[in-house]
């Protein structure tokens, strides 16, 4: 039996994701129609003999309850929410809520940080885990460019037994361009490793009077995965799966497009496929909610995904963009690279329009890259444009590469601003 363990974070980790994450918590942000860890659960339970999945995390517990039921429901199997008093980190979490994850003594756990975007290769690497000699962990790695990987744990490791050698947690210079996918198998050994990192800190600050209060906090890449390296403990299987973080709202325009390929070869039925009079026209992939209205005459993609309660009106021309629930696209107006907020309104004949921010295509292994909002001359940099929820732009109007804070109503034309 195995389980798994989705980290969450909470209300101020994610900052990089406002103002989508202002009225919903990120790990629920709705990517190619589902939250962005249903996609987590779903392979999980694609597994067939994961038991259990906790959702590790510090926010409000009525915050996630109802996905939690929706979950259990949905795919039949024990799903809990784990709150932390306070941040525990990557690692303290896993060491606080230890004796649940132990119980039913599971074969091994599967870790997984919940804003990351994979076709998740979870079976594959529950088998090579298995085959690692006294492997306590085994981390799913992936190639970066070398210029990228600093913003990642990075890994050297044995070539012939795919032992990690040496791990450096976003090093200042560079290491290697195998870096650490934050999803994880920890067999259940590796508990003693994280209490000894526990009760060294307790000794450190009671003891010694040194070092931090929060000593219940612990980072799983510095104080658990680095001195694990080189100990013949902790190996790495590479994959060239699809694969990226969700740390910008720019990075869920092209998770979306990244799922809805997957749909096509697992969950057909989740894409739209005009059938027989009355549907409009597409261009694939597009997901459209059933509860959505969208006029025959609209055109719909690539790579868009219509949420619950949608209208989108006649003529209307959507690609590449995430359009959230009750949000309503009036006649003959234009959206492209762009997020539309829950009950937002765009009037007719507007043009929302935003740049991408893809991974470089000429560059073997580039990622998204997390650009900052501002310049160093303090421009804003071209990005995807976002409309919070309950955003009004007016008919007429066009918005381009902006930011709208959530119960905006837009007066005018807007080009690269943030609007308060
Ligand atoms: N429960 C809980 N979750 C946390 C906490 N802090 C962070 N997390 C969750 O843990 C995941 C990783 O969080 P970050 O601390 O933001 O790390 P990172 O910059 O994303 O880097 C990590 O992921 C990279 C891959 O995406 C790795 O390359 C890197 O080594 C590291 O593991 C996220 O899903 C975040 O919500 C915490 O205190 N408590």
């Amino acid at each position: 039996m195995l389980k798994a363990i989705i980290l969450i974070g909470g209300p101020q980790k994610g900052t990089r994701f406002r103002p989508l994450s202002l009225d919903i918590p990120k790990p629920l942000f709705p990517v190619a129609g589902l939250p962005l860890i249903q996609h987590h659960v779903e392979a999980c339970a694609a597994l067939g003999n994961l038991k259990e999945i906790l959702l590790i995390g510090f926010y409000p517990v009525a915050q996630l309850q109802e996905f939690v039921n929706d979950m259990q429901k949905q795919y039949n199997m024990t799903i809990k929410y784990l709150q932390e008093f306070i941040a525990l980190g990557t690692a303290g979490g896993l060491y606080h809520f230890r004796d649940q994850i132990r119980y039913g003594n599971p074969d091994a756990f599967f870790v997984m940080n919940g804003d990351i975007c994979a076709d998740f290769p979870l079976a594959e690497l529950y088998r090579f885990h298995k085959q690692q000699n006294k492997a306590l962990v085994t981390i799913m790695g992936t190639e970066a460019t070398r210029q990228q990987s600093l913003n990642y744990g990075c890994m050297v490791t044995n070539k012939d037994t795919n032992e990690v050698t040496h791990y450096v947690e976003k090093p200042s210079s560079y290491v290697s361009t195998l870096i650490n996918c934050g999803i994880y198998v920890f067999s259940l050994d590796v508990f003693p490793v994280i209490a000894e990192a526990f009760n060294a800190k307790q000794e450190e600050y009671y003891r010694n009077g040194n070092g931090s209060r929060d000593t219940g906090y612990i980072q799983l890449e510095q104080e658990i995965l680095s001195p694990l390296a080189g100990t013949g403990k902790m190996f790495v299987l590479q994959t060239s799966n699809w694969w990226s973080q969700l740390k910008t709202a720019g990075s869920a325009i092209y998770a979306n497009r990244h799922y809805l390929e997957l749909y096509k070869t697992r969950y057909p039925e989740r894409l739209y496929t005009p059938s027989g009079e009355g549907g409009c026209a597409i261009i694939p992939d597009v997901h459209i909610d059933p509860t959505a209205s969208v006029h025959p005459t609209a055109v719909l993609g690539p790579n868009v995904s219509i949420g619950p309660g949608v209208s989108i009106g006649p003529g209307v021309r959507i690609r590449e963009s995430i359009i959230l629930a009750n949000a309503t696209v009036e006649q003959r107006s234009l959206v492209i690279y762009s997020i539309i907020g829950r009950g937002s309104r765009v009037g007719q004949w507007a043009r929302v329009e935003g740049t991408p921010s893809d991974p470089d295509p000429n560059k073997p292994f580039a990622k998204m890259d997390n650009v900052s909002l501002f310049n160093s001359d303090g421009r804003m940099n071209p990005s995807i444009t976002i409309l919070g929820c309950s955003v009004s732009v007016p008919s007429e109007t066009i918005l381009l590469n902006c930011i709208v804070l959530p119960n905006k109503e837009l007066s005018r034309s807007i080009k690269n601003e943030i609007i308060l």
